[in-house]
């Protein structure tokens, strides 16, 4: 297998970059749709908007759906089509990011991610994750293109509730954790080639970030200040997670995030907070040594990460949930093959279960 990296040309975070839009966008359009949800309207649509005007570009504004569905997204690129844009802003969280990926393959043109949160690794990659209207995972969509440009205003994000930063970090936790089990593996990247080690090394860095600036960072935006510490974690989440996971491959975490959101009492957790759940189990499946997962659930903990099933929505989730999920997870296509043994759905929903086991007890111990 040949290695192989890939990663959009161009990424810029910085507090206010909101107000530098136009400037690159300009390059890539001269009308372009704005792809957000009402929420992030109110947040950004006056700046983004005044900043691309005075760049000379058109905007035409869209309200987002909600949902990374198939049917937004043919909206979508109908929207684009009807108003003959040339580029499109996806702005919000990984949902509208990857609503606007997958429209932009569709119309062509450009995209652009515009993250206002840091609560996945959605903005920098070739890829969507789409859902039914319900919210149940229905497939990935890969694309030859990545967005051409990352913008992320780290004031916006530090101002977002804390809860979103803090999946983001769950999100970027899970990235070393599954791109050192698809190396040990043998296994493809996100983008069918070898991990290289550039890309193992930025999924490390995510990781060494997020244990030792993680906890300060999060501090910060309770409070909604920006700090080197919160501009590192962003990167992490953001552009380090991003290129760590795609050029450096998923495994059980992610696949098991995926079985997790067959169940509809987990949809009020976050993808991140989910993840959290998937990253303590893979952990358990790969027979990892149990200071070191405790290790993993306090970190957590001291960050206000999920570490029962309880805490994403299964309180008391029966033995055939479970199954449902440990097999939603072992489908074939899913990157939980790409763990360094065989996996079945026995194992997987018993790694969940001793997972859960393991934060119910450390959580009681701090309560
Ligand atoms: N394509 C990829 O590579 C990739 C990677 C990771 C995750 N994902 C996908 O991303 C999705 C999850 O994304 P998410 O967790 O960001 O959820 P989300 O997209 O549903 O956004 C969560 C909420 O945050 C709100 N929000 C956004 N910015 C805000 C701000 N500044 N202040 C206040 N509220 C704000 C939005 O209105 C939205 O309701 C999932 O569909 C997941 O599969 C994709
Ligand atoms: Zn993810």
């Amino acid at each position: 297998m040949t290695r192989q990296f890939a990663a959009p040309p161009h990424y810029v975070q910085g507090r206010d970059v909101l107000d530098e839009l136009g400037e690159h966008v300009e390059p890539l359009g001269d009308r372009v749709l704005l792809l957000a949800d009402d929420i992030v309207l109110d947040i950004i649509e006056e700046r983004a908007t005044a900043s691309l005007e005075r760049a000379g570009v058109d905007v035409v504004v869209e309200e987002f759906g909600g949902e990374a569905s198939a049917e937004e997204i043919d909206r979508i690129a109908d929207v684009c089509r009807d108003a003959e844009t040339d580029a499109i802003i996806g702005a919000g969280g990984g949902k509208a990011l990857d609503t606007a990926k997958a429209a932009r393959e569709i119309v062509d043109g450009a995209a652009v991610s515009l993250p206002t949160i840091a609560s996945t690794d959605a903005p920098t990659s070739a890829l969507s994750v789409v859902y039914t209207e319900d919210g149940e995972f229905e497939e990935y969509r890969f694309y030859d293109r990545h967005p051409d440009a990352v913008i992320v205003d780290t004031a916006v994000v530090a101002g977002a509730p804390t809860r979103l930063f803090r999946s983001g970090i769950a999100d970027a936790l899970a990235t070393w954790f599954e791109a050192s089990a698809v190396d040990r593996a043998g296994a493809a990247n996100v983008i069918g080639g070898e991990p290289t080690d550039a890309a193992l090394e930025l999924a490390r860095l995510a990781y060494d970030t997020l244990r030792e600036q993680a906890d300060p960072a999060v501090e910060a935006v309770e409070v909604d200040a920006v700090t080197e510490g919160v501009e590192s974690v962003v990167e992490a989440n953001t552009l380090l997670s991003g290129l760590g996971f795609e050029s450096g491959g998923l495994a059980a975490a992610h696949s098991i995030h995926n079985g997790l959101t067959q169940l509809e009492a987990t949809h009020g957790a976050t993808h991140g907070e989910k993840v959290n759940i998937g990253t303590l189990s893979q952990l358990v499946l790969e027979g990892r040594e149990g200071a070191f997962v405790e290790e993993i659930v306090d970190f957590s903990l001291d960050i206000g990460l999920p570490v029962t099933l309880a805490e994403i929505g299964l309180e008391e989730p029966t033995p055939e949930q479970l199954d449902a999920v440990a097999e939603a997870a072992c489908a074939p296509d899913e990157t939980i093959h790409n763990e360094p043994f065989d996996v079945e759905p026995a194992m997987v929903r018993d790694a969940i279960r001793t997972a859960d086991a393991i934060g119910r007890r450390l959580k009681a111990a701090r309560e």
